[in-house]
């Protein structure tokens, strides 16, 4: 049946008002645990307990940034597409939002392929998951938003198969003021450009992480790329590595699937057709021009010969998958056990334990779940990932991300077989326990994108951490009246002691660039 965006409208006009007032709503249970937000299965009362999904969003958590909050209720609110997640409405309560939405009994597409799934769904299924996310975006590309975090997590399906796209929580208008981005768009000659970096790392198009060009739609599209072959093979390309060396990659290399096919242990392996794999490489084209715009991939082969509908995704996926709320109880005993070896690991050997904590950090990570960069110690042993990569061109190119013995860390792309492809990276960002912070070069060129992209990251760890100081000052002040500065006073004065923290951070930052640009001529002239 074809799509009637009028009478879609009209439906959604008659919709009732669900309550504004959380003891209309009863918790059943938790389904789900997101970056800054616990998701309830819940009942409304007044609505002949009909049930509800509630996220419930922690003001108090540095990230639940009340901006991107407001955006997601906003954006939500102006949406109407059978394809899109609308919110019933929200809500604050105490120190949280609670957005209350239509519940999808399944669940999102990543928790099912964690549980159910691990080496990902067969080509019938993402023909239909991808179709359906595709309509929805065409939509939303057409309103003049960007989503920026299409992933299968954000993919939530319903007991008839129905997939709608949800999560709108660094979702971007190029409509909406500049200020609503602080100064993160630009106004190119032909579109508008967004230059802030938002989204989850594997996912992210390689424009979005070294944005000094700005990034617009076609990022949407990278990233549903990177969605289909999450659902083919169960995780994203690259998560066997670190998130920021997934992020290193992709602005110095290069992505196509083949190199992709390659990673995967033979074991694995799985063949899929050849208008999958020609719709996934035009989506991932380095360059975002070349990349098809959503309107145009719904007429691609791939999805033009899918003429199999949610009925399909029923039978084949949601027949005997567990409930979205015992997958989730699941999901959180296997954290625990693996926390728990972990913990006993550490526990059989204190000596190992004692090192880690004198150890310098030889780098950081970017943790998807917190959100936050977090420091990386040297390994110990040697480590070495290989992927092989074709070339057009030249035979064939090796990249190497090789982690060296304690004190010597380094991590090295290097292509012996190609010299079109052969920028080489040879740094590391090293901070010690006095906070300062210093680059070290291991012989070679010094890749001005890369450091940028760590001292983004960088920084908004930092901004990050600031905000978290701000908020566990205000709660401790907050429980001692006794002392006699007012609370504003005394906020006042901790603002300027951390604006000045700021200051010199930035200073700091100016002269790690200076050193780098130093560096950088230095070795580039021997
Ligand atoms: N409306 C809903 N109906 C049913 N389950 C839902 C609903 N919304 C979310 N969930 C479940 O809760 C989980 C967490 O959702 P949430 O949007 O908070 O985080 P996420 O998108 O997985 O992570 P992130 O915070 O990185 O965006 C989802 O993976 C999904 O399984």
């Amino acid at each position: 049946m074809a799509y009637n965006q009028e009478e879609h409208d009209q439906e959604e006009h008659k919709k009732i008002q669900y309550p504004l007032d959380s003891t209309c709503y009863t918790i059943l249970d938790e389904i789900g645990k997101g970056v800054s937000a616990i998701v309830y299965k819940a009942i409304c009362l007044p609505m002949n307990s009909s049930v509800v999904a509630i996220k419930a969003i922690d003001l108090d958590q540095s990230r639940a940034d009340l901006d991107n909050i407001r955006r997601e209720a906003k954006t939500m609110s102006l949406l109407s597409h059978p394809n899109i997640l609308k919110a019933h409405c929200s809500f604050t309560v105490d120190h949280y939002i609670w957005v209350i939405m239509p519940f999808m009994s399944a669940g999102s597409l990543q928790s099912i392929i964690s549980s159910a799934f691990p080496d990902g769904l067969s080509e019938p299924c993402i023909a239909i998951v991808l179709k359906e996310t595709l309509n929805a975006l065409a939509y939303l590309h057409n309103q003049g938003h960007l989503h920026r975090d299409i992933k299968s997590g954000n993919l939530l399906i319903d007991s008839d198969g129905t997939i709608k796209l949800a999560d709108f929580g660094v979702s971007a208008s190029i409509y909406e003021p500049i200020s609503a981005y602080g100064s993160s768009y630009s106004s190119s000659s032909s579109c508008l450009m967004f230059t802030d970096v938002a989204g989850t790392p594997y996912w992210m198009a390689p424009e979005v992480i070294h944005s000094h060009t700005g990034y617009s739609f076609k990022a949407d599209i990278w990233s549903f790329g990177i969605t289909a072959l999450e659902l083919a093979h169960g995780r994203p390309p690259l998560s066997h590595l670190p998130p920021s060396k997934s992020l290193f990659m992709k602005i110095t290399k290069k992505f196509r699937f083949s190199d992709y096919e390659k990673t995967r242990n033979s074991k694995n392996y799985k063949k899929f057709s050849k208008s999958f794999k020609d719709m996934v490489g035009l989506c991932l084209d380095q360059d975002p021009s070349k990349r098809p715009s959503a309107e145009k991939l719904l007429k691609h082969p791939f999805f033009k010969c899918s003429n199999k509908g949610p009925d399909f995704l029923v039978k084949h996926i949601l027949q005997g998958l567990p409930s979205v709320e015992q997958r989730f109880r699941q999901s959180k005993i296997q954290r625990q056990l693996s926390l728990k070896k972990s913990d006993d690991e550490n526990e059989e050997d204190p000596v190992q334990g004692e090192i880690s904590k004198q150890r310098r950090i030889s780098g950081w990570n970017f943790n998807v779940q917190g959100f936050e960069l977090v420091p990386v110690f040297p390994v110990e042993k040697d480590q070495q990932i290989s992927v092989k990569q074709e070339n057009d061109d030249v035979d064939e190119t090796e990249i190497i991300i090789q982690e060296k013995e304690l004190g010597s860390d380094t991590s090295t792309i290097s292509s012996p077989g190609g010299s079109r492809q052969s920028s080489e990276v040879d740094g590391a960002i090293v901070c010690s326990g006095d906070r300062k912070i210093h680059t070290e070069i291991g012989g070679g060129s010094v890749s001005r994108e890369v450091m940028l992209a760590s001292l983004l990251f960088l920084k908004k760890s930092l901004d990050d951490q600031r905000q978290n100081v701000m908020n566990l000052i205000s709660i401790f002040y907050g429980e001692h009246h006794s002392v006699e500065v007012s609370r504003k006073d005394h906020l006042i004065e901790v603002i300027d002691k951390l604006r000045n923290e700021l200051e010199n951070e930035k200073k700091k930052n100016c002269a790690l660039q200076l050193e780098l640009e130093f560096l950088k001529s230095k070795y580039s002239n021997e």
